[in-house]
């Protein structure tokens, strides 16, 4: 008999309700035991069969699950990894710009390591980061990502104060800094120089720059990477989540990847 697996997801936005439409539109084996929102009347219509409201932290483990999915924002990463890792559930991170902070970062890798459990970072909007991940084991030299984004998928950030958002005309690059620096300011739309971070040469000494495109429909990244190993060029054009023009719909599609290989025989 196929083993399923019980999901909880945190946050049940463009991310969280993609991936549970795209594992029921699959038949995956997984099922959805939890969702934490911190107002219920957010999934009052719209909950998965068999799911129960998760009011917060403290309430994961009686959900059963054994895998909790965090797609909510960089403020729930920290709570809900504990209590879940602490209760040896596997947690995995979306919000990964709350890894920035290292004191965060190295708690619930602790937390993972004494409770037998997994602290898992997806690809989220990326790919590639398999062969950054491996190359990093022999030495990187420099890795660069270049994020352009439709110019509306920047209001409500930062990016407001460097640029004229709305009467750009061409593409304008607004910020160019580290990693940690990006993800920090940055929090909704650039997760993934974290997450790049993590798999590569660290906050500090990876390179971002961030650009806003009036005439872009598609969120862009361009990473290069240099090292011992070679040279690896990664460039993906993904389409926007319907509900999040900040998010892209790859970032679902991982999750779903994610899950579907926790129960599947054959892993890729
Ligand atoms: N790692 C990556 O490559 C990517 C990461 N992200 C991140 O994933 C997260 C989710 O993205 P979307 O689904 O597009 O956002 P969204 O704004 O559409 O949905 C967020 C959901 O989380 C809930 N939420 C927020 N804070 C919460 C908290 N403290 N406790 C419980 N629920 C909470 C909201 O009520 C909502 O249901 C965001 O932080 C986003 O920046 C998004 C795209 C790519
Ligand atoms: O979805 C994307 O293209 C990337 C993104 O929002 C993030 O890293 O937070």
């Amino acid at each position: 008999m196929s083993k399923v697996e019980a999901i909880c997801l945190v946050g049940w936005g463009a991310i969280g309700q993609r991936v549970a439409a795209l594992l029921k539109a699959r038949g995956a084996n997984a099922r959805i035991v939890g969702i934490a929102v911190r107002d219920p009347r957010e999934i009052e219509a719209t909950m998965p069969e068999g799911a129960v409201h998760v009011a917060g932290p403290e309430a994961l483990t009686a959900t059963g699950a054994t895998l909790v999915v965090e797609a909510a924002s960089r403020e729930s990463v920290q709570p809900f990894a504990r209590a879940a890792l602490a209760a040896g559930m596997d947690f995995a991170v979306s919000s990964t710009s709350a890894l920035v902070d290292a004191t965060v970062l190295d708690e619930l890798v602790e937390l993972a390591r004494r409770n037998g459990c997994k602290l898992i970072i997806p690809p989220g909007a990326l790919g590639g980061i398999d062969a950054l991940s491996a190359a990093s084991r022999l030495g990187l030299d420099s890795v660069e990502h270049i994020i352009t984004k439709p110019a509306r998928a920047w209001f409500g950030t930062p990016a407001e104060e460097c640029c004229r958002l709305g009467e750009l005309q061409e593409a304008e690059a607004f910020f160019a800094g580290s990693a940690a620096e990006a993800a920090t300011a940055f929090p909704q739309n650039a997760n993934v120089a974290a997450t790049i971070s993590l798999a590569g040469i660290g906050m500090e000494h990876t390179r971002v720059q961030l650009v806003a495109d009036p005439k872009a429909v598609e969120n862009t990244h361009s990473i290069i990477a240099r090292g011992a190993f070679g040279t690896l060029e990664i460039r993906l054009q993904n389409r926007p989540l319907a509900t999040n023009p900040k998010s892209s719909e790859m970032t679902a599609l991982n999750l779903v990847r994610l899950i579907e290989n926790r129960t599947s025989a054959l892993v890729l």
